[in-house]
């Protein structure tokens, strides 16, 4: 695929346009309570990697943690170098403090409720590789993940929530830039009541136990679903489904996942949607350890997902009238969610409180930091603004600034880089 155009000369561009296109003009649509804002970002901290509680135990040498959270102001203190750096997001969550169940109730339970009466949402699990995203997304033995409790939150325990109500969901990888099928092709999960998996119209049923599929619009193209108003039974396909995630050994994480992995589960009766997204660790090459071609391309083109949806981020802060969605797979699929007004976003920072980890860390939390700061400012700007113009302008200012900050992080990388 050809990519559009780069946007990289307009990383410079300060003047702001009030966007033309029509991806998100209502952002700060008037049905917007405060508190309830359509971008949220939100950060989770791990479990000090090793087991250890992070309090600098001097026998069994665990290092102090780099990290203090308060939960109450939701903000975020980081050790730094020289003195501290404080952030300030929509919420903060230590999973030492909250496991996944307190973590659910707090961050995500009011969505799902939402996506069950009909509306959309897209949760996107993002930061470096061994941060605790798939740990999010999919839990563990004793803890299931956003993914297994927003089944039952939907269907309950035994399909009896809601009468009548039923989920379709799809399993998507994208791995080296190819979509990725993952569920079976063969109804592998055994039917009966309630239960089953299908295909699209025109869909093929015995398709190959893993299968790359072509993105038709904004849409892939004959997905299998899994159908059904069991969430017992739907958990259990998704859990076979974890296993076939494409997975290989790095320096960061013993199995750290190359892939980004999206799981789409519709409702349709009401017409709610819930994208599910645990995006790969965007590590550079030499942090990840990896060598030799393959590898090294498979780096760059995981990389070309998260520098695809910082160039729709920057089409849409300019107010192009083409937003570049079709520069990566992963945008592809998302462009629904930037388009639509009525979708929320829910971006879960997930970041490690190991001192080695300090500076992905900040990375990752300065991100989110400045997207939560642009956010607050523009709901102060909204107050003084004539409504109609006011969402446009404030959209405009808010990504221009998010684009000054991703050029700046850029800047700082490519120097890091040299450094070294
Ligand atoms: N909060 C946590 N509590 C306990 N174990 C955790 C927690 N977060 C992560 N882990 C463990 O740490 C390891 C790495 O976590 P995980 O695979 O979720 O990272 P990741 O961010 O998805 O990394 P990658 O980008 O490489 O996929 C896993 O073994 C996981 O079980």
């Amino acid at each position: 695929m050809a990519p559009t155009p780069s946007s990289s000369s307009k990383l410079s561009q300060t003047h702001m346009r009030t966007p033309q296109s029509k991806h998100r003009l209502n952002f700060i649509a008037k049905e917007n309570p405060p508190g309830e804002h359509p971008v949220e970002v939100i950060g989770r901290i791990r479990n000090f990697p090793g087991g250890g509680g992070g309090g600098g135990n001097q026998k069994d040498e665990t290092p102090v943690s780099s990290l203090h959270i308060n939960p109450v102001n939701n903000t975020l203190r980081v050790r730094a170098d020289v003195g501290y750096k404080d952030f300030s997001l929509d919420g903060v969550s230590s999973s030492e403090e909250e496991g996944l169940d307190a973590f659910y109730k707090k961050f995500i339970e009011s969505r799902i409720n939402g996506v069950k009466m009909g509306a959309k949402c897209t949760i996107m699990m993002y930061g470096p590789t061994g941060s605790g995203k798939s740990h999010t997304m999919f839990g563990c033995s004793k803890q299931p993940g956003i993914v297994y409790r927003s089944l039952k939150g939907i269907l309950g325990d035994h399909g009896e929530d809601g009468v009548g109500t039923f989920v379709q969901v799809t399993v998507l990888e994208i791995y080296n830039e190819e979509i990725y099928d993952l569920l079976p092709s063969n109804g592998g999960g055994g039917g009966g009541f309630g239960f089953g998996i299908g295909w699209p119209k025109g869909g093929n049923g015995s398709k190959a136990s893993t299968v790359k599929l072509e993105v038709m619009g904004k849409k892939v193209k004959n997905a299998t679903f899994i159908t059904g108003n069991e969430a017992g039974k739907i958990s259990k396909e998704i859990q076979k489904v974890e296993k076939r995630r494409i997975v290989k050994s790095t320096l960061c994480n013993e199995r750290s996942s190359r892939s980004h992995c999206m799981i789409i589960l519709d409702v349709p009766t009401v017409g709610g949607r819930l994208m599910l997204v645990d995006m790969a660790g965007s590590e550079n090459i030499d942090q990840a350890g990896q060598v030799g071609f393959e590898a090294k391309m498979q780096t760059a083109k995981i990389n070309q997902g998260n520098i695809a949806l910082k160039r729709v981020v920057e089409s849409i802060a300019n107010g192009d009238s083409h937003v570049p969605f079709r520069d990566s797979k992963l945008t592809m699929l998302l462009q629904d969610s930037f388009e639509d007004d009525q979708s929320k976003i829910l971006m879960i920072l997930c970041a490690s409180p190991d001192p080695k980890e300090i500076h992905k860390t900040v990375c990752t939390l300065e991100y989110g930091a400045k997207a939560k700061c642009i956010i607050r400012s523009s709901n102060t700007l909204n107050k003084d603004k004539n409504e109609d113009s006011s969402s446009a302008v404030i959209l405009g200012s808010r990504l221009a600034a998010m684009d000054q900050f991703i050029h700046k992080l850029q800047m700082e990388i490519k120097l890091r880089e040299k450094e070294k």
